[in-house]
């Protein structure tokens, strides 16, 4: 479990990028951080592995404050992935993946041994071992910005706007991918977008944020799509502009629900009534 208490970060030239937050994120989910630009997301997710110092208050993880440990240490043992993969150009995929390791002293063979599995692991042939990242596709690349986080098997796996740069087909690949690794492998996730969608699809927790990363709301996609907290929500999840309203039309071998542009999204079945409870 990571607990924020009353973490404020102001930048040295003024900018209260997180004022006085708080936020219990439980282990073995994804939890996604979502907001405008500019809201403080990344700053949040920075603070997590110590690339950014909070001003005040207290990050904890299982119990006990990050300030107590090496911060090097810590950023190794936590995963990060970044919007672009982050990879070293001139580094051989194998060489990226398994940086952190060959750093804490990881013999060259069983380490490769290593990148070669967690190729398997993000869906990437092992013939792609020896490439350089200019000679993968975009998302390949974020694949193998995905195994390198993974490398030293950490519990927690950063994720900021990992998918920003793909093309929507690559997309969605690699959004389904994501679902599958954290049911796979169980780490918890904090990941950080500006695509409410994207939140939707793969949050198990989901934290709306404005500006200073005040938090608009928090809680599953149905708690939130079921009952926007406020006027900002239903605006920021596009609940006001009908973008999420669905209606049935009786069809003549069934009820089908059908979304505002009139396109069908699915199949009302009737013996699948959920109290809500
Ligand atoms: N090193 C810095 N020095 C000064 N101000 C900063 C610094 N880093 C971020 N900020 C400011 O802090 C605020 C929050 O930035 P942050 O990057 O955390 O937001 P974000 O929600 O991740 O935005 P984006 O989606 O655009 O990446 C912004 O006003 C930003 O300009």
């Amino acid at each position: 479990m990571i607990e924020f208490r009353s973490v404020t970060k102001t930048y040295p030239d003024g900018t209260a990028a997180v004022a006085d937050f708080d936020l219990v994120i439980p282990p073995h989910r994804t939890t996604v951080l979502v907001g405008s630009s500019g809201s403080g997301k990344t700053t949040l997710l920075r603070m997590i592995n110590r690339m950014v110092e909070p001003t005040s208050g207290v990050i904890e993880i299982d119990g006990a404050s990050i300030l107590d440990r090496d911060p090097v240490k810590l950023r190794r043992s936590i995963g990060y992935v970044l919007q672009n993969g982050g990879l070293l150009p001139h580094h051989k995929v194998v060489d990226n993946v398994t940086t952190v390791l060959r750093l804490e002293g990881t013999p060259r063979g069983p380490a490769r041994e290593r990148a070669l599995e967690l190729l398997d692991t993000v869906g990437l042939d092992r013939g792609l071992a020896d490439r350089y990242p200019s000679q993968l596709s975009g998302g390949q690349q974020q694949r193998v910005g995905v195994a390198r986080a993974l490398a030293a098997d950490p519990n927690i796996l950063l994720m900021d706007e990992p998918f920003g740069a793909v093309d929507p087909i690559v997309r969605a690949e690699l959004q389904t991918e994501t679902i599958r690794l954290q049911r796979e492998l169980e780490k918890t996730v904090v990941f950080v977008t500006h695509d409410v969608d994207e939140a939707f699809l793969l949050g198990d927790q989901v934290v709306i944020l404005e500006k200073g990363a005040q938090v608009a709301q928090i809680g599953s996609p149905s708690e939130i799509l079921e009952n926007p907290a406020s006027e900002f929500v239903a605006s920021f999840i596009g609940a006001d502009r009908g973008a999420r309203a669905l209606r049935t039309k009786h069809t003549d071998h069934g009820t089908v629900l059908v979304d505002g542009r009139g396109r069908t999204q699915g199949v009302l079945v009737d013996d699948l009534v959920e109290d809500g409870a």
